[in-house]
């Protein structure tokens, strides 16, 4: 190890590092592709207002306020019906004085017609999907002022204003309203690209047949899950053998597709570390921390690097504390916050390493939270079963029941 350096140091090398992720390109995607969960890159103006036309907000009957401004209960107005009106292509003819048309929700409102009486205001109480063109009359049994069950053009929004605001993280109801004013496509920001290069000649792929001394590879596909949730995307996934020249051919290829290389294994002091080897242009350091102690970091072929250590906790652990939050700024999603929690049982912690803690909510209300597993960082099913990294700070040897602690939410 070159040099040691504690877990803020780290960090900021690493938000250093990777400051040019900031300034995301945009592209446009249609609405019908993809656009979920992607970052809106500028406002979306409404080319039309809406709703576009004057229409319904009921199935009823269009009618001039003043023609039912006397009707009640006991004192029905007796109005002529003219004809329907549809919620389907076309205009209606104007409503002449005295008299009212069938209206459906959505329809066009009739010029001359200031109001909608719905259907259960009136004899015939509902129209139940029969299309009965022998209607010729309306008893309206209530009245009814102007403007009533209209829905007027703009009143949801005007031409030119703001529908969508930049920054808006897209989900399904964004969609709607950009659909809703006739935009198909949007400018949205394309994600940071990440290749994740699953270093070790033990691996087999989880659907893989591990051999004696293999393992399946659980950093490439949870380092992969974790950027995508971080707003992410995963430009390249590999793993390579223990190979320096394989390493760095793959990590070449990586550097070339991505805009960052995150690799996992090959940095510790064993006989076989290959991303040390292929990597004489980076920075390794050894971290106060545990899990996550050896880490590296520079630049490959031009691109940003990460080197994460292999054992999985490690790797998870690594993600979480120095590449989350720059991911998913990036993406505009906001940083996830570490909190405040109160230890359910007493820690014993090793001096001089940070060291983050798997840990449970026992009590969420309460902020309560328990260790979960032991510190062994091979220890995935532990980490499974965690809601939190307990943060130990390295001078603290020990901590009380009740002590309360900072947690990192997973
Ligand atoms: N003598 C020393 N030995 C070790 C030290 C040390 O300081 N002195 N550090 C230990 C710590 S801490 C860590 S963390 C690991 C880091 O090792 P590497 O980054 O070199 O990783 P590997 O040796 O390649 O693998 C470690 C461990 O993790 C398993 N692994 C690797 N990749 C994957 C993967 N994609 N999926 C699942 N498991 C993986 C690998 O089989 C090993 O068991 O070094 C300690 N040793
Ligand atoms: O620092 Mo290593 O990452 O403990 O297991």
């Amino acid at each position: 190890m070159s040099e040691r350096v504690d877990v803020e140091q780290h960090r900021a090398a690493v938000a250093e590092l990777l400051a040019e992720l900031a300034d995301r390109p945009t592209e446009e995607v249609s609405i019908h592709r993809g656009v979920l969960g992607r970052v809106l890159a500028r406002d979306v103006v409404a080319p039309v207002p809406l709703p576009r036309f004057r229409n319904s907000q009921m199935d009823g009957f269009a009618v001039r306020a003043v023609d039912v401004g006397s009707a009640g209960p006991d004192a029905p107005v007796t109005l002529p019906v003219a004809g329907d009106v549809a919620a389907a292509p076309g205009e209606p003819e104007p409503l002449e004085p005295g008299t009212a048309v069938r209206i459906m929700t959505g329809a066009p409102v009739p010029e001359g017609a200031d109001a909608v009486v719905p259907v259960e205001d009136t004899d015939q109480v509902t129209f139940n999907g029969v299309h009965d063109d022998s209607v010729t009359k309306v008893e309206v049994m209530r009245r009814r002022e102007a403007g009533e069950f209209v829905r007027e053009p703009g009143s949801d929004v005007a031409e030119g204003a703001v529908v969508l605001r930049a920054g808006t993280v897209l989900a399904p109801h964004h969609v709607a309203a950009a659909a809703a004013c006739g935009i198909a496509r949007l400018t949205v920001r394309v994600p940071v690209s990440v290749a994740i290069v699953s270093t070790g000649s033990e691996l087999v792929p989880p659907d893989g047949e591990p051999g004696a001394g293999q393992i399946w590879d659980a950093n490439g596909p949870a380092l992969a899950a974790a950027v995508r949730a971080a707003g992410g995307r995963v430009g390249l996934r590999l793993t390579v053998p223990d190979e320096p020249e394989l390493v760095r051919m793959g990590l070449e290829r990586a550097a070339a597709l991505c805009d960052v290389v995150v690799t996992t294994g090959g940095v510790s002091q064993g006989a076989y570390e290959v991303v040390k080897e292929a990597l004489p242009e980076v920075t390794f350091r050894s971290v106060a921390m545990q899990p996550g102690g050896p880490q590296g970091l520079g630049r490959v072929a031009g691109k940003p690097v990460l080197t994460f250590p292999g054992n999985p906790v490690s790797a998870q652990v690594s993600f979480v504390v120095f590449l989350r939050d720059i991911l998913r700024q990036a993406a505009s999603l906001p940083p996830v916050e570490p909190v405040a929690a109160v230890l359910d049982a007493a820690v014993g912690s090793p001096e001089g390493k940070r060291q983050l803690l798997r840990g449970r909510w026992v009590d969420a209300a309460a902020a309560r939270v328990t260790v979960v597993g032991g510190p062994g960082s091979h220890l995935v099913a532990s980490m499974a079963a965690a809601d939190v990294l307990i943060d130990v700070p390295a001078a603290v040897t020990s901590l009380e029941e009740g002590a309360e602690v900072t947690v990192w939410p997973l």
